[in-house]
């Protein structure tokens, strides 16, 4: 057979393929090979962890309509996942959640409680009363793979801690803009004509016509204070108001602005031009309390503030302080430093702020909006397809990632098979991917691919758990250094990549063959009829199809070697599923790769060790 094989090529791969029913046959059977279907290998796209958690029988679905991200597995087990909602959600989204999953709705769990229950959860949806912290991410024990913020601000989700335990966060954000919008319009128009305080007074039997006299609207200038989806709407509706809106964001495109007709300034015109201020840029570090003394100083006397976003973004005290010297005349707010305040706040019993205790976002269209949005986003996350929505993930377009799934599963592969090459397995530390392809390199992502390497290598050899979320987070953790490399085919741009190469640097090898000319070990895949191959190990050309367990051996190239590892293996009842040969030439160095659906058992390999000729073999799982 070896000299069969030999006629058909130099150096090259040759196939010696054999139907599934011959179990461990060494008969070739050159066209009828059946090998499963990707999508019926069931690697799913997926968040969790699957191998240890396995819930979801069904097929993958990719939705269109949004972004997808991540992963792999093999789900399988009939178990529902159980959402844990740790705040009050509208009915539509329970709902949804329901057909998919066991709801736990418990509202006003304490820091404790959401610890005690997290760890029987796969995801948690929240609004932006529930602190998810570190300690909730600890707690979970790996189970939690998708936090829901069923709103916009995730300030309340430690970001940090979900990507490190691989656990995505999505949100909502879209649904409650003009929510929040209108009610930063009501804060407005009610500061302006003391709405609330008038309402008070007259409660208390009072009737006071000139204590209440307000300030007009139309004419003056309002700045918004971060120009994003709320911002915008805000602007929209001040400029029906007749009111001269300025804006500054440092991130938002001048286009968006001159469309809707508003000037982009600087923090400083901002403030210092500014009759009203109304604030929508997100909490962070740097938007932390950045309405403090300093900036209420540079204010136009009498400035009114608004803030419907975040109540860290004012440092209060200071703002008590300038309405207390008049700098700022009044004060509407929705969001506080600490929700609730004080019942002693100076800032909420201030007689010329107005409050609100956070309903920006609390109208019944939009917690019916929110509830389905966030529903969706965690339901699709569950399943594997991912939520346009990802905030600590970066995204793959569903198209690019249906493409995608067969490079996928060999990206995950050819991982798997290099670390499992090296010899101790633990020293890694610079990886190299070479992709060949014919797209231009803007249109190939190889974040996703990138991900699954890294998987294929960490996980064989550790017990992190490894997606998109937290793949360079680990890699970069474990010191592994990652860098990629494009070159570029001839070929048909209609096929993403033609071929992948892994290569391990500064690593001994236990399959000394493995090794390139360098001294890397290196390992080349490509996508063929949908079905992952290896087709490089080393410098030997080879060609087997990635499933099941390989055994590859080196061996000096002679007749009947093919026919007696095959009969060891079939001794056991180990079915080969694939066959390769690799060589120099004829008669000279070879390298059998055997595909094997069944684990041999360590007499078998010992037999395979010592057929003479065999000058070293290796057994690896895939
Ligand atoms: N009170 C409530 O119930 C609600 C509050 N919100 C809050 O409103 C805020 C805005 O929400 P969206 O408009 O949906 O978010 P968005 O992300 O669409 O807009 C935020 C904008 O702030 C800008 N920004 C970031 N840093 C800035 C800085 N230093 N100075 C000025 N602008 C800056 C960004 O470039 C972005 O354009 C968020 O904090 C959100 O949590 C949103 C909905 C309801
Ligand atoms: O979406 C946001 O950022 C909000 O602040 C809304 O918060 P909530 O969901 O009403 O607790």
């Amino acid at each position: 057979m070896a000299a069969a094989m030999a006629s058909t090529a130099a150096k090259g791969a040759i196939s010696v393929r054999h139907a599934r029913a011959s179990r461990a046959s060494l008969l070739p059977v050159s066209s009828s090979i059946s090998l499963r279907s990707v999508s019926s290998r069931q690697v799913s796209l997926f968040l969790g962890r699957p191998l240890r958690q396995p819930f979801d029988p069904r097929p993958l679905q990719i939705s269109r309509s949004r972004s997808v991200q991540i992963v792999t597995a093999t789900a399988a087990a009939d178990a529902k996942p159980t959402v844990l909602v740790a705040e009050k959600l509208g009915e539509a989204g329970l709902e949804l959640l329901r057909e998919f999953s066991n709801v736990d709705c418990s509202y006003n769990l304490s820091a404790e409680e959401l610890c005690a229950k997290i760890s029987l959860c796969d995801a948690l949806i929240v609004r932006s009363g529930t602190k998810v912290t570190r300690e909730v991410f600890e707690a979970a024990k790996g189970r939690l793979r998708v936090v829901g913020r069923a709103g916009v601000g995730i300030d309340n989700v430690d970001l940090q801690a979900a990507t490190e335990h691989g656990c995505l966060v999505v949100n909502a954000p879209t649904a409650n803009t003009v929510a929040a919008a209108e009610h930063a319009i009501a804060l407005l128009a009610a500061m302006a004509r003391n709405v609330a305080q008038a309402d008070a007074s007259m409660k208390a039997g009072k009737w006071q016509r000139n204590k209440y006299v307000g300030v007009s609207l139309v004419g003056k200038t309002i700045a918004v204070m971060g120009f994003g989806k709320v911002g915008s709407e805000v602007a929209r509706r001040a400029k029906g108001l007749g009111m001269h809106v300025i804006a500054h964001d440092p991130y938002a495109p001048v286009d968006r602005a001159r469309a809707i007709g508003v000037e982009l300034v600087s923090f400083d015109e901002a403030i210092s031009t500014a009759d009203f201020l109304s604030l929508h840029m997100p909490l962070t570090p740097t938007t932390s309390k950045i309405f403090n003394d300093e900036s209420f100083a540079k204010m136009k006397k009498g400035a009114r503030i608004i803030n419907v976003a975040r109540g860290g973004v004012i440092d209060e005290d200071a703002l008590v302080r300038a309405l207390d010297n008049g700098t700022v005349a009044q004060a509407a707010l929705d969001v506080f430093t600490v929700e609730p305040p004080p019942k002693d706040s100076k800032l909420v019993l201030h007689e010329n702020v107005t409050v609100t205790p956070h309903l920006g976002a609390s109208t019944i269209e939009a917690q019916e909006g929110v509830a389905i949005e966030i529903a969706e986003a965690v339901v699709g996350a569950l399943k594997g397809e991912l939520a346009a929505t990802a905030v600590n993930a970066p995204m793959v377009p569903a198209e690019v990632l249906s493409e995608l799934a067969p490079y996928v599963i060999l990206a995950e592969k050819l991982g798997r098979l290099a670390v499992q090459l090296v010899a101790g397995g633990h020293g890694i530390k610079g990886l190299k991917v070479v992709y060949t392809s014919s797209r231009n390199p803007e249109d190939l992502d190889t974040r996703l691919l990138r991900a699954m390497i890294t998987k294929g290598i960490i996980e064989p050899i550790s017990d992190v758990f490894v997606n998109l979320v937290n793949a360079d987070f680990t890699a970069k953790q474990r010191g592994l250094r990652i860098s990629e490399e494009r070159i570029s085919h001839d070929g048909s741009p209609e096929d993403p990549i033609e071929s992948i190469q892994v290569l391990l640097s500064n690593v001994e090898s236990k399959f000394a063959s493995a090794l390139s000319e360098t001294g890397d070990i290196k390992v080349e895949g490509r996508v063929k009829d949908g079905i992952p191959h290896l087709t490089l190990v080393g410098s030997f050309s080879v060609d087997v199809s990635l499933e099941g367990n390989l055994i590859f051996c080196r061996n000096i190239d002679q007749p009947g070697m093919i026919g007696r590892v095959g009969s060891i293996l079939a001794e056991k009842n180990v079915n080969v599923n694939f066959m390769s040969v690799g060589r120099t030439g004829p008669r000279k160095q070879a390298i059998m790769a055997i595909g094997v659906d069944e684990e041999p058992d360590k007499e078998s390999l010992k037999k395979i060790g010592e057929v003479p000729s065999i000058e070293e073999f290796v057994f690896l799982k895939l």
